[in-house]
């Protein structure tokens, strides 16, 4: 959760952990869809994700990109007319989670990710008090009761750094205000004792200090606890205060992969090259906010072409013919890749074109996409 002006992923050796060190979770060909009577919505194509322990990594894209319905995939929290397709695989620490029964994924979001929304609300109950839901969490999750339990609510509510913690444990959430009731939620979530982290937009509708306050609060239990913590935002702002790696998402799929500080050094998709355009302050001279042109479109058909082309300030004709697949977008270094076909730089626009080409066939583009293992192979992430 490191800043990356300071950053240290690299430096540290996060960024050599390919091939020494399981993920604590890998997502593979990750493809979430909604039938309805008229059309089937991809609203996740086919994507891949993978957290290592300790780490914080970014999933940014514009409104209806497919970012909550990765998490909720993640949790198992899909619901009709949604389904994950079979080809799709979730691994946490080893294990396939995919085809978890509702008891299963009850016990998963009990104790081994956690997940925190935009609106700390959804996650409480307004009829019983902070502590009383607090003290079931852990008696649920932990087997925690009693005198034992208040002593740890305490500490768990001065942990998210809630001032008079004894006193508040008494209150409701409505008697809190919006900032202390997401350190409400998050002091719930630890009393799961999680390994991950998945954060929805959880300070979008707070205002800034509060929203810097809540990020402090997570980078420091990250590091308390080693937590590993997958971000969701539209907030390109907020990715570069936290995260170590970036995805970036567009109409269900991952478009570009890179380490935070080179992503921002040197985007190359070019709907990174739009988002980044888009932050505030980015243009001192002009007094209205960028934007990229036209909105997200809704992926209600196999993925043929490249589908921000319409978008695209860089598009040519092969970019509404040929899907582009995240490749490396220059010789080094191996973890920054992007799913455009102008790259990988180096080759010509034709190589590049008939490399895209080639490796759509390999995965059978269209229809069903490729197994965790190819996806591996090839470098489908980019780790
Ligand atoms: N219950 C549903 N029924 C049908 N389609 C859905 C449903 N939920 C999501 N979708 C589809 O999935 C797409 C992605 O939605 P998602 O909520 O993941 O976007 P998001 O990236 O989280 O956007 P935001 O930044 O607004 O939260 C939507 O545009 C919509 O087409
Ligand atoms: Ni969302």
């Amino acid at each position: 959760m490191s800043a990356p002006p300071s950053g240290d992923s690299v430096e540290d050796g996060r960024g050599d952990r390919r091939g020494q060190e399981e993920p604590v979770l890998s997502v593979r060909n990750l493809q979430t869809v909604f039938r309805t009577d008229r059309e089937t919505i991809r609203a996740v194509d086919g994507i891949d994700l993978d957290l290592y322990e300790g780490e914080t990594v970014g999933l940014v894209g514009e409104s209806g990109s497919g970012k909550s319905v990765t998490a909720r995939s993640i949790m198992g929290l899909v619901e009709e007319p949604g389904e994950v397709l079979p080809e799709s695989s979730i691994r946490f620490k080893g294990e396939e989670i995919t085809d978890y029964d509702t008891a299963q994924y009850q016990e998963l979001r009990g104790s081994g990710i956690g997940m925190i929304f935009q609106d700390p609300l959804s996650s409480l109950n307004p009829v019983f008090t902070v502590g009383n839901q607090i003290r079931e969490a852990l008696k649920v999750n932990r087997g925690i009761t009693g005198e034992a339990a208040r002593e740890e609510a305490i500490d768990l509510l001065e942990a998210v750094q809630i001032p008079d913690a004894a006193r508040r444990l008494g209150e409701y959430p409505h008697e809190f205000s919006g900032g202390m009731r997401q350190r409400a939620v998050i002091a719930m979530m630890l009393a799961c004792d999680p390994e991950v982290l998945i954060c929805d937009e959880p300070t979008t509708a707070l205002d800034v200090t509060i929203q810097a306050q809540i990020l402090e609060l997570l980078s420091d239990l990250q590091d308390e606890r080693g937590l590993s913590i997958l971000f969701i935002t539209h907030d390109m702002g907020v990715i570069a205060d936290i995260t170590d790696r970036v995805n970036v998402m567009y109409a269900g799929e991952i478009v570009e992969k890179a380490p935070t500080e080179e992503l921002f050094a040197d985007p190359r998709h070019p709907y990174t090259e739009g988002l980044l355009e888009a932050i505030p302050g980015q243009h001192a001279d002009e007094d209205r906010l960028r934007t990229i042109e036209g909105e997200v479109p809704t992926p209600n058909e196999a993925a043929t072409h490249c589908r921000f082309a319409p978008r695209c300030p860089k598009a040519f004709e092969e970019c509404e013919a040929v899907h582009p697949e995240l490749v490396d977008v220059d010789e080094s270094p191996a973890d920054h890749t992007a799913a455009c076909l102008l790259y990988p730089e180096g080759m010509s626009k034709g190589e590049a074109v008939a490399h895209h080409e080639r490796l759509g066939e390999a995965h059978g583009d269209g229809n069903s996409r490729p197994t965790g293992e190819d996806v591996a192979a090839d470098g489908g992430d980019s780790r």
